[in-house]
């Protein structure tokens, strides 16, 4: 499709290309844009089993957001035969951390087929790489005929998880999704990534104000309610 329209656009007299060029500039500006709309977006981030997943589906169900989980998309291009699905099954068994490009291309998509504005990423970025390439590269999503626009996505905040090692491995034990990491071996391998490479990317958005912190010990409608305190989870974006 955007071969095709390439070609049409070589057609057009040039003024009208160029005034195309500004106007999709000037909505680039800053903006997290989708069919007109600023997109909202709010990363979940926490260990294995601290509830990220669980709380999502709770935020889902009362403030209208679009959940996308990392770790579930990749597991869904594992179940869909792709090319890279060995490559991505043999990582998560080994509680690595998957490769930028691909974990990024599965999140664009859905946020563009979503059509949604406000979306709920969980499990992402998981590590620095995750961070800088998704807060480098742009969405594209032609909007109509002549706005093809640019998107530069960036969270509003970020909700970290909090929950003790001790806690998340009972969690994870007794999750029985039929997961190939759900194991003791690569639990314990989660955890040491999870210290190494994800903690630090939480370090990073605390130093710029932009994290609120969960504490996720306690049982899941404690988490959710805390005393009436839902709208904790949006930070007012409704
Ligand atoms: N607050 C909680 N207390 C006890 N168990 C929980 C809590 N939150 C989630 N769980 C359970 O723990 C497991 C992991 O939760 P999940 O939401 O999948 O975590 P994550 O996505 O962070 O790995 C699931 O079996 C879930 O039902
Ligand atoms: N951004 C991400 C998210 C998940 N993953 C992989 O997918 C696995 C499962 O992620 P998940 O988010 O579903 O796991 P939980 O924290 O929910 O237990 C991770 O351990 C990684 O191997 C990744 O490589 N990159
Ligand atoms: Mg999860």
């Amino acid at each position: 499709m955007r071969g095709g329209l390439v070609a049409s656009a070589r057609l057009l007299p040039r003024p009208l290309v160029r005034w195309f060029l500004q106007r999709r500039a000037q909505l680039d500006i800053n903006e997290n844009m989708l069919g007109g709309k600023k997109v909202k977006i709010i990363f979940v981030l926490g260990g294995p089993g601290s509830g990220k997943g669980t709380q999502c589906s709770n935020i889902v169900e009362h403030f209208g957001f679009i959940h996308l989980s990392a770790g579930e998309l990749l597991r869904a291009e594992i179940n869909s035969g792709s090319e890279n699905g060995t490559m991505i099954d043999t990582i998560i068994k080994e509680g690595k951390i998957v490769p930028s490009e691909i974990t990024i291309k599965l999140l664009q998509e859905a946020i563009i087929k979503g059509g949604n504005d406000k979306y709920i990423i969980d499990g992402f970025p998981r590590n620095e790489e995750n961070r800088a390439v998704f807060e480098s590269v742009q969405l594209q999503t032609l909007v109509t005929y002549f706005q093809l626009l640019q998107i530069n996505i960036s969270p509003e905040f970020v909700l970290f998880f909090d929950c003790s090692e001790e806690e998340m491995e009972r969690r994870l034990l007794g999750r029985n999704q039929g997961r190939s990491d759900d194991n003791i071996e690569t639990i314990r391998k989660r955890f040491k990534v999870f210290v190494e490479s994800s903690l630090p990317v939480i370090e990073y958005y605390e130093s710029k104000g932009m994290v609120k912190k969960i504490d996720a010990t306690k049982p899941a409608p404690e988490v959710f309610e805390d005393d009436g305190k839902r709208m904790k989870f949006t930070n007012g974006i409704t």
